[in-house]
């Protein structure tokens, strides 16, 4: 699945006062390509990110999944669309009255699997990124980086077309962060992912195949 962004353009209203974020971004995601975005903050990298996911709808512009554009279609078709997109936020929203592996496996069986294989999914999930020891933790009992390794796992385990992550490594130290990002390689090679990472990261930036950088509202340069 390939999600594009044409000619974004964003402006937050608040009372009186308007912040242009987007002026006039484009992107574009392919199957299994593995894209960074950096730049200043609040250049607008978050707000691209949100307007992808379809959790933000733009001022003017276009979000293109596989042909369709989303700031059209209907609330059922967005809906569709949107269920193949995995999103990982900067503060993320995981369920804190669950445990972990419940946390995990709440979108599989929202999709109808059974208890058993959703628990199971969500267990091997857990083992990739490294909680296998946490299964029956609640989130509101696990560290910033711990519950940001949940956040991954719940975005991977309807097994996404395009992942979208806001600085899925934040909060991790060098080796953990390190390990995400090999999940997240694998990931991409094995079910082609199309990834994007807003990070201020190096190391997670020089992961990525392609390198953009935001400034001002918009997608300046590729390196
Ligand atoms: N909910 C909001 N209401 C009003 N203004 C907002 C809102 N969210 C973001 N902005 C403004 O829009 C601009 C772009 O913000 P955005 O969060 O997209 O930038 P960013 O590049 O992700 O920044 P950072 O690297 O700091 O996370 C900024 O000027 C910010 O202050």
């Amino acid at each position: 699945m390939t999600v594009a962004g044409a000619g974004l353009y964003h402006i937050y209203r608040e009372g009186e006062i308007e912040t242009v974020a987007l002026r006039g971004a484009d992107i574009v995601l392919a199957p299994s390509s593995w894209t960074s975005l950096m730049g200043p903050s609040g250049s607008g990298k978050s707000t691209l990110l949100h307007i992808l996911a379809g959790l933000l709808t733009p001022t003017a512009g276009s979000v293109i999944v596989d042909g369709t554009d989303l700031t059209k279609a209907d609330p059922v078709e967005k809906a569709r669309r949107r269920r193949r997109i995995g999103v990982v936020l900067q503060r993320d929203n995981l369920h804190p009255g669950l445990d972990v592996v419940d946390n995990v496996a709440l979108p599989l069986r929202l999709d109808g699997r059974p208890g058993g294989s959703a628990r199971e999914r969500a267990r091997q999930l857990l083992a990739e990124v490294g909680l296998a020891g946490y299964r029956r933790r609640r989130v509101g009992q696990l560290s910033g980086g711990e519950s940001q390794r949940v956040a991954i796992a719940v975005a991977l385990a309807s097994r996404p077309a395009v992942l979208l992550a806001d600085e899925p490594t934040g909060e991790l130290d060098e080796d953990t962060a390190a390990g995400v990002l090999d999940v997240l390689e694998t990931v991409r090679v094995r079910e082609n992912t199309a990834i994007l990472t807003v990070t201020h990261n190096r190391q997670v930036a020089e992961r990525a195949g392609r390198r953009l950088l935001m400034r001002d509202g918009v997608v300046v340069d590729e390196r």
